[in-house]
């Protein structure tokens, strides 16, 4: 709301406050304060008039706050909002207290204008509350719209040359958006629509029957007391026995029903959240971390879940028994249960402050707890390179230290804590004595009986234990909001680029890839284009060989055959058709890719082989198996094609991993077969071997071979070739050995011997097996200092 309007309606608020709360008073004292004792009474009266002075010059105060600082003000008026709620509660108290105070003199309908007072009090301390927090969100939109306008101007001439001096890592940073301010209001409604389905269990969480026990503790009471009598007395001993039992029957049901919703919610939130990072873009993988991703997974979903239910299941029981307590407590006296209400609230705002405070510190726990998992899934993932250079003492402390950061916060999770618990335990003690004070003089003067009394005590002793379970659940809410938050970020995240958008299906695919002046660059460098203007064509029945030194590119056209990133310019089209416009399940059927670190999955060699397709028969499975020159080392396993390769295949050889990786491909009968160094692990025997046995599927398809070893480029029938994200040149073996360039440059390097030169130790460590990332394209590539892809001129 704009700030104007809000002032003006506080200024208003003011002068109707202060007129009424004068008029009240002046007709009250204008009675003379007839009944007797009411004029002891005149210093309270006057206190509650003082009151509403006491609001509008805070009302006042911050409204020239805000209008003297017009940018920060709001900010701070939104900040002090807990202190304006806590002098409004302490006025609504003293309110009450003055109600109290005045029944003691006479009847209340004897003092209508005081009443009047009373009233109109705790009503214009709610108001005060509401005008507060309109300030705290009040924006001065005329001030804004003027620095809109300047912006856009500025923006106009010439930000632009700024930005290009901005580095690029932060401008890829800058091109996510922005977390927007998180409503935990909105995240807990969003968190119980996930417990809709559960609401018929829910339900039965309700179920108590403790409501009638202290009754009847008042009654037993009383009978003996009063009337004393065995007779009057069994009765409601007989019915306390009855009671007891049916609400520990309750109690087992609503501990049974607790444990099924959390296995309802964790189910759906954690199949909801996999599916929804199933579909994000490959960008995505590049940007998160394999850790974090794991840790809301994991971590999050089951604290989400576990808060949520167990803290519905406690806030739907401890709101309707506190609704039947403060029914039975009413009764029993309203004078008492004004009193012991009167507390509450104070209580409320320690949790409320508490509980935000909590959901700060668990969300800060949750980012450091995923950052440990990140070092620790990054070190047991790349054991063997630990172990080779020695480094287990390094990355434990890394991991230490990771852990200590999470051990700070829970430090002040736990000073927290105690805080609450002090402040709270401190209010709930004063209130008792209160009300046992106000309690002995209601018995005292006649006006309750003892056994009513006890009654109440024990009514307001449970309905505290049901307010602080409210209020712990509040606390346990926020705890599940803070790492529900995270778990919604990704749930609500929009891939930028869905695999699957495409729809197109066409009856029949020829093989035809072309690329057409394509510029692209990945999304975690956005600026750095990789290719830059590429075009070249793969006809069907050809097989063409991308070479070139290493990071110029080849991999990256792979990706984009794959649909794995969107160029920035340019197209590239299968059967004339953009890659992205296929359907998602048609194009990987006719495209296969063989990778140059190919994954397998830790299930049978069978499994892998047939991994994505729902029906192939063992004869196919077989078939491929025998085309990728492997199938007789599978039939040497000790359970053949049952046998489990382990992670990521480690209970296989490099040469064999890439023969079922191979045999994986071939069994989809692709029309496009893309081999990014796919023999590159393989001994001279089982390439030669293979090759042979590829001769045979390449003649029907159309096949991209990547590769750097002139034997698996020589006798291509086109061979492109690939230098700093720009085609240098292409034709065949014969034409490109003519021209004596690039090509030629390569050939004789490795015919010469400089590749190995080339190449330092800690590049030929990088190919080892275990830190090898995913297949195809999550790959990064090593860099020199300055940040640029070396050039290792290999072919
Ligand atoms: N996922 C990625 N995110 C950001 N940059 C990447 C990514 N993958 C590769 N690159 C960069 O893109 C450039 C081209 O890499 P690409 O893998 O296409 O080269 P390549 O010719 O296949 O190299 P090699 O022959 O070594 O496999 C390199 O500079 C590399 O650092």
């Amino acid at each position: 709301m704009d700030l104007r309007v809000v002032v003006s309606a506080c200024g208003l608020c003011v002068l109707f406050d202060l007129l009424l709360s004068s008029l009240l008073l002046t007709q009250g004292f204008s009675r003379g304060l007839v009944p007797p004792g009411l004029a002891e009474m005149s210093g309270l009266v006057l206190a509650l008039w003082g009151c509403s002075w006491l609001r509008s010059s805070m009302l006042i105060g911050a409204c020239l706050g805000v209008m003297c600082n017009r940018q920060d003000g709001p900010r701070r008026i939104s900040r002090s909002a807990p202190a304006a709620l806590l002098v409004a509660m302490v006025m609504v108290t003293f309110a009450v207290a003055a109600l109290l105070a005045l029944t003691e003199v006479d009847s209340l309908k004897n003092q209508a204008w005081e009443m009047g007072l009373i009233s109109w009090t705790c009503i214009s301390s709610v108001g005060l509350v509401l005008m507060w927090r309109l300030l705290g969100d009040a924006r001065d939109t005329v001030r804004n719209m003027n620095i809109y306008k300047v912006r856009q101007e500025q923006r106009a001439r010439g930000a632009e040359s700024q930005r290009s001096r901005e580095p690029e890592e932060q401008r890829a940073r800058g091109a996510e958006k922005e977390p927007e301010e998180t409503n935990s209001g909105a995240t807990l409604g969003r968190l119980l629509c996930y417990c809709r389905k559960d609401s018929g269990l829910l339900t039965v969480a309700t179920l108590f029957c403790e409501a009638f026990i202290p009754f009847f503790y008042g009654v037993a009471i009383d009978s003996i007391v009063k009337h004393q009598s065995m007779e009057l007395f069994s009765r409601p001993v007989l019915i306390l026995a009855a009671l007891a039992v049916a609400s520990s029957l309750a109690m087992g049901v609503r501990g049974g029903v607790f444990t099924l919703v959390f296995a309802r919610l964790n189910l759906r939130l954690r199949n909801h959240l996999f599916r929804t990072l199933m579909k994000q873009e490959i960008g995505f993988f590049d940007k998160n971390h394999t850790g974090d991703l794991l840790s809301r997974l994991s971590a999050d979903v089951t604290q989400v879940s576990d808060l949520v239910s167990q803290n519905l299941n406690i806030f739907l029981r401890s709101a309707v028994k506190a609704s039947g307590f403060s029914v039975f407590m009413f009764r029993l006296s309203w004078r008492l249960s004004l009193v012991s209400l009167m507390g509450f609230p104070f209580i409320g705002l320690v949790s409320q402050l508490y509980g935000d405070y909590y959901k700060t510190l668990t969300k800060e726990v949750q980012s450091t707890l995923a950052e440990a998992n990140r070092v620790a899934e990054e070190t047991v993932s790349a054991m063997r390179t630990v172990r080779s250079f020695a480094n287990e003492q390094g990355e434990a402390e890394s991991y230490y230290s990771k852990l200590l950061q999470v051990f700070k916060l829970n430090r002040r999770q736990a000073l927290a804590y105690a805080l609450y618990m002090w402040s709270s335990c401190l209010s709930e003690v004063a209130l008792e004595l209160a009300v046992l004070y106000y309690g002995g003089h209601l018995v005292v003067s006649g006006q309750l009986s003892s056994g009513a009394l006890i009654s109440f005590f024990i009514y307001m002793l449970q309905l505290g234990e049901c307010l602080e379970s409210m209020a712990s659940v509040y606390t346990g809410l926020m705890q599940g909001v803070g790492a529900a938050e995270k778990v919604f970020e990704y749930l609500d995240r929009e891939p930028e680029h869905s695999a699957e958008q495409g729809t197109e299906e066409p009856d029949t695919c020829s093989g035809l890839v072309e690329f057409r002046d394509v510029t692209f660059s990945y999304p975690t460098r956005p600026h750095t284009h990789v290719l830059k203007g590429v075009s070249f064509t793969l006809h069907p029945g050809k097989v063409t060989a991308l070479v070139g030194p290493s990071g110029g590119g080849k991999s990256s056209c792979v990706s984009l055959m794959e649909n794995f990133y969107l160029p920035q310019s340019g197209q590239v089209l299968l059967d004339g058709r953009p890659v992205q416009s296929l359907r998602h399940l048609y194009l990987h059927s006719k495209v296969a890719l063989v990778g140059q670190e190919p994954v397998l999955f830790a299930r049978s060699v069978e499994e892998n082989i047939s991994y994505g397709l729902s029906h192939v028969t063992k004869e196919n499975i077989e078939r491929a198996a025998r085309e990728a020159n492997a199938h007789d080392f599978i039939c040497s396993l000790h359970q053949g094609y049952a046998t489990s390769v382990g992670e990521k295949g480690a209970q296989l050889s490099g040469g064999q991993k890439q023969r079922v990786a191979i045999a994986r491909a071939l069994v989809r009968n692709p029309r496009v077969l893309i081999l990014d160094e796919a023999t590159s692990a393989l001994d001279a025997h089982s390439e030669h071997m293979v090759q042979q046995a590829l001769m045979s599927v390449m003649k029907e398809r159309t096949v991209l071979v990547v590769a750097h070893r002139l034997s698996s480029v020589e006798n291509a029938d086109h061979i492109v070739v690939i230098v700093d994200g720009r085609v240098a040149e292409q034709g065949t073996h014969a034409e490109l050995m003519d021209r004596r360039q690039v090509y030629h440059r390569l050939v004789q390097r490795q015919v010469l011997g400089l590749e190995d030169q080339d190449q330092r130790p800690d590049q030929k460590l990088d190919q080892r097996p275990d830190q090898r990332p995913a297949e195809g394209t999550g790959r990064r590539r090593r860099e020199s200092c300055d940040g640029e892809a070396e050039s290792v001129p290999r072919l």
